[in-house]
């Protein structure tokens, strides 16, 4: 039985997602969660009003499976505690990470991140444009699923597939999380614009350059550019850089906007936009709206004050 680790808003979509192919575990790290979803069937606190079909299994004790994979839905900069408080259960397993971001402290990509954790784990990366409310809705939904090892690449393809979740398999892994872990820093960018009232016109120079500079990163740490044109890069890139509905964009709102942002909502692309600018400068790649980002998410300027850093750059070739 296929596995889903974090009852978050992802790992409950995913759960019931997977359900209408057979039984799948959900795992929440905390008992009285499991318990209250348990008797509620519904993720209350991630994602209401959406029930638990009976298929998910709703647990506190990560089942020991043979063979079938683990869906590793926690943010990413809780991927590695995460791994670390399951090492031996988790170890020889089929680990797919379903998050978006760059470890802050190290610099590593998730699937880098499980094997640094558990080395001989075998692993793959589930990303793309969804939302996870859509996921669980049933909506129509197109998602990468990229794994160095092409066999297992087709079965974990052919195991996570729904007929509303079309999965495109790609050996591409690097280009997969990068798309995933850099649309995230852009997002923020266009909220920010946004909330600041400067416009749908500038919104769309930052997407566009936004992902000129993902293909740059990406490309230097070499990733094909076919990825990033396809769902986890180009994909996501529109999806979350456009709707009110993703935590990113909502959090670059209330930057715009000079408003607070509730610090407990999971927001991957302010700790990745700080790793990837470190990455960045240590390789020589140019990244300035990831530089205005973490700036700005940092509070070391406002919105104003990126945007001269960003217009004031010296006229170049597109
Ligand atoms: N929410 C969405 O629509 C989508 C989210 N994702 C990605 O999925 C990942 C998870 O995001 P969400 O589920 O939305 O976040 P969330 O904030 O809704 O839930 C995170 C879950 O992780 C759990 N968690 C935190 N630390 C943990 C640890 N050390 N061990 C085990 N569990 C832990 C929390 O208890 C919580 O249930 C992120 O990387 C996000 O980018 C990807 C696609 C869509
Ligand atoms: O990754 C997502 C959509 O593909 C969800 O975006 P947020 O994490 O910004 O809500």
């Amino acid at each position: 039985m296929i596995t889903v680790m974090g009852a978050g808003a992802f790992g409950t979509g995913l759960a019931i997602s997977l359900a209408q192919t057979g039984p799948v575990a959900l795992w929440a790290r905390n008992r009285s969660q499991a318990e209250e979803m348990r008797t509620t069937r519904q993720n209350a606190r991630r994602l209401s009003g959406i029930d638990l079909p009976d298929h998910v299994q709703v647990t506190a004790d990560l089942p020991r499976q043979s063979g079938a994979p683990y869906l590793l839905s926690v943010p990413m900069q809780k991927l590695r505690a995460g791994l670390e408080a399951h090492k031996e259960a988790l170890a020889g397993q089929v680990l797919v990470a379903c998050c978006k971001g760059i470890e802050l402290d190290s610099g590593l990509r998730p699937t880098e991140v499980i094997r640094a954790v558990i080395p001989d784990a075998r692993t793959a990366i589930l990303t793309g444009p969804s939302f996870a409310a859509d996921i669980a809705r049933g909506l129509p939904t197109a998602l990468t699923l990229a794994c160095a090892d092409a066999t297992l690449g087709e079965d974990l393809q052919a195991q996570l597939g729904t007929t509303a979740l079309r999965l495109y398999r790609s050996t591409d892994v690097t280009g997969a999380e990068l798309g995933g872990a850099l649309k995230n820093v852009m997002a923020i960018a266009c909220g920010a614009v946004i909330g600041a009232g400067l416009g749908e016109s500038a919104r769309a120079a930052l997407m566009t350059r936004g992902f000129a500079e993902m293909c740059r990163m990406a490309e230097a740490k070499g990733a094909r550019a076919s990825t990033l044109a396809g769902l986890s890069g180009f994909g996501d890139l529109a999806l979350t850089c456009t709707s009110e509905l993703s935590r990113n964009y909502q959090f670059g709102l209330s930057l715009g906007r000079g408003e607070a942002f509730d610090p407990t909502i999971t927001v991957e692309g302010a700790a990745t936009a700080q790793a990837v600018l470190t990455e960045a400068q240590k390789a020589n790649i140019d990244m300035p709206i990831t530089h205005a980002v973490t700036a700005l998410s940092t509070g070391k300027l406002q919105v104003a004050q990126a945007m001269d850093m960003l217009l004031s750059r010296p006229q170049k070739e597109e």
